[in-house]
């Protein structure tokens, strides 16, 4: 059996003024596994890591990191996990070097700070002040710092937000080596590809709700494939196959273009084209595209939205967290 590193249930938070950020979720997470918590802007992905590191106790549900509460058994958990948030917001006049010496100071067990540095990739830089560092390497000197006491379970917040394409890549590159290396991680991102690239399993919160969650290939595969062509010159719609032939679940017509969307995208595909080969007919503007997680992301956020009658995207309390989280949960 799967041990279950990190294992939540029912978890709600709610901040001063009533507002439920977190609405009953539940997952788990297995030892070596890399989780994606992926969401709309202000869908509760921070309020749930912030919950999960122990850092404020939740309204209702249960957490259990590493089989403890994180809140209540903080010094238990606390040297076993490793944490970068999403700006680490070191002084800029220090150099890399003490930086990670003050660090390393205040974490139990640190490794040498060569080490945390090297793993990071950042040992040349030891003697730069962070200031002058790039964008990307004082996002790998915050990633330094969770690994300074080796931890079990890393709890990455937007560990790639500003990093440029190459930026992104070798963090992901840092990431994969982790994983492979035993460490578990969750992981929250606004990059679908980032997930893609990265996650065992993922969840999709919306609104403070898990709205989909399992394998990456399990989410995509809920949602339909698409192919789209042009209307042949001469043809009405009344003229193409029955679609029910096709097995496309839905279509429809924007101007003269036919998109159809369907969950056996190598039968309709195949069908359509005999069709287009028997009819003599040219398919312009073809396009057979499998769902990606953009896709199901995008739906599973408008789907979510009209069974709520919500607004997606909204952000109104987002200015109160300036004045800092944990102090203001109601709980
Ligand atoms: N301290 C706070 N007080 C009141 N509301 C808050 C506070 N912190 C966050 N919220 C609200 O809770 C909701 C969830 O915010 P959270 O930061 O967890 O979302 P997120 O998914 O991490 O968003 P983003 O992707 O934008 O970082 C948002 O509506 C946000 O405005």
């Amino acid at each position: 059996m799967t041990e279950h590193v990190i294992d939540v249930t029912d978890l709600r938070r709610t901040y001063a003024g009533g507002y439920e950020a977190v609405r009953g979720i539940s997952f788990t997470v297995g030892r070596g596994e890399l989780f994606a918590l992926l969401g709309t802007n202000g869908a509760g992905k921070t309020s749930t890591v912030e919950l999960l590191e122990g850092l404020t106790e939740p309204a209702a549900g249960e957490i259990r990191v590493l089989g403890h509460d994180p809140y209540r058994d903080r010094a238990v958990v606390r040297p076993r996990i490793g944490v970068m948030l999403q700006e680490g917001g070191f002084p800029s006049e220090l150099t890399v070097t003490e930086t990670a010496r003050m660090w390393a100071g205040c974490t139990s067990g640190a490794r040498p700070v060569g080490e945390a540095l090297e793993a990071v990739g950042l040992s040349r830089r030891g003697e730069t002040r962070v200031k002058q560092l790039s964008g990307g390497e004082k996002r790998r000197l915050d990633l330094a710092m969770a690994l300074m006491g080796d931890p079990e379970v890393l709890f990455l917040d937007e560990p790639t937000t500003g990093l440029d394409a190459e930026g992104r890549r070798e963090t992901w590159e840092l990431v994969r080596a982790l994983r492979d290396n035993g460490t578990t991680v969750l992981l929250t991102t606004h990059y679908l590809e980032e997930a893609e690239q990265l996650a065992d399993r993922l969840a999709i919160m919306h609104e403070g709700r898990i709205a989909a969650s399992g394998r990456v290939a399990d989410v995509v595969a809920t949602q339909p494939s698409q192919i789209s062509f042009d209307l042949p010159d001469g043809y009405f719609p009344g003229d193409l196959p029955p679609l029910a032939d096709l097995g496309v679940t839905g279509h429809e017509l924007v101007g003269r273009t036919v998109r159809l969307r369907t969950g056996t995208l190598q039968r309709s595909a195949t069908e359509l084209l005999v069709w287009a080969q028997r009819a003599g007919v040219e398919l312009r503007g073809l396009d057979i595209r499998a769902a990606s997680l953009e896709e199901a992301f995008l739906r599973i956020a408008r789907d979510a939205t009209a069974a709520d009658g919500t607004t997606p995207m909204t952000n109104e309390p987002h200015a109160a967290r300036a004045a800092g989280a944990a102090e203001e949960d109601a709980a």
